[in-house]
């Protein structure tokens, strides 16, 4: 099963001097219980481009998701969006959870059209615009379906189907491919690429995988250890024209993957 995008797309990629569309300034997050995960996060966001953080287990990747996604307020520090502070949710947002977050009562076809229902949009309409999604992500024929009736990778794509329905500007995706086994994970990222080129989104991914982050990513941004700063920020610029075993055996590639492995591994001991 293929999104069908043609390959001539892949690693289309925007203008390298676009201004950020999230800046992150001196985020400082302090859960009550005292755990203080994020100390100081400056980060900009390329337009367009994806993004990955990575870091060690526990770091704070998915707070500083949910800090940009406005699920949470950050202790100190700001968070923009083209300009506008975060204080919530927002339109232009859109988030995929890890466990795809789907309604089990619900079928396919109304999942992804659920964000669009949340909004009162029209239900001819809205089904309409949930029909569009489901087809580029390769789920034509499962409409009518329930999420227990699908696979990992299947409910992974209707997840990434919601989330392009509402047609947010900005994807923020939490261990996207995690759920599922490797020829799948494999399968969704190029997938995921092929979409990208045609979509045009700004992604943001939290992954633990530095394959996946340098395989993936325009941009690679490494936390450190709790409590976590940015300690280093990599721009891998896989050129996606070749076949996908091709780059990773691509010395580009694997120097890539080794550089971040090495300062990741500090953290590890
Ligand atoms: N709601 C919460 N209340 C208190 N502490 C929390 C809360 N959520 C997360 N934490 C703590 O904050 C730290 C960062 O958690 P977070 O889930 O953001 O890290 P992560 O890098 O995404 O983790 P992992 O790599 O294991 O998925 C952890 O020590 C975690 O236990």
């Amino acid at each position: 099963m293929a999104f069908p995008v043609p390959a001539s797309t892949l690693g289309a990629s925007p203008a390298a001097d676009a201004p950020p569309i999230v800046r992150v300034a001196g985020v400082t997050m302090r859960y009550a219980n005292g755990v203080t995960a994020l100390d100081g996060i400056d980060l900009d966001v390329p337009r367009g481009k994806l993004t990955t953080l990575l870091g060690p287990s526990g770091c704070g990747k998915t707070t500083l998701l949910k800090i940009i996604a406005g699920l949470l307020r950050p202790t100190t520090g700001t968070v923009a969006v083209n300009g506008t502070p975060v204080i919530g949710p927002g339109p232009e947002r859109a988030l995929v959870f890890q466990d795809f977050a789907l309604l089990p009562w619900a079928t396919v076809l109304r999942n992804v059209a659920f964000g669009l229902e949340l909004r009162g949009v029209a239900k001819s309409e809205r089904e309409a615009i949930a029909a569009k999604y489901i087809r580029e992500v390769g789920l034509s024929g499962f409409e009518n379906q329930y999420p227990n009736q699908l696979s990992g990778g299947m409910r992974q794509r209707a997840g990434l189907a919601r989330a392009l329905a509402v047609d947010a500007e900005i994807l923020m995706m939490d261990e996207p491919f995690s759920a599922v086994d490797e020829q799948m994970r494999r399968k969704l990222q190029e997938d995921l690429l092929a979409l990208l080129a045609v979509e045009k989104k700004t992604v943001i991914v939290v992954t633990h995988s530095i394959e996946e982050a340098v395989y993936l990513s325009d941009r690679v941004v490494l936390l450190s250890r709790r409590p976590s700063r940015v300690s280093a920020i990599r721009d891998p610029g896989i050129a996606h024209d070749m076949p996908p075993d091709q780059i990773r055996r691509d010395r580009r590639y694997l120097d890539t993957v080794d550089e971040i492995w090495d300062m990741l591994k500090q953290y590890l001991q």
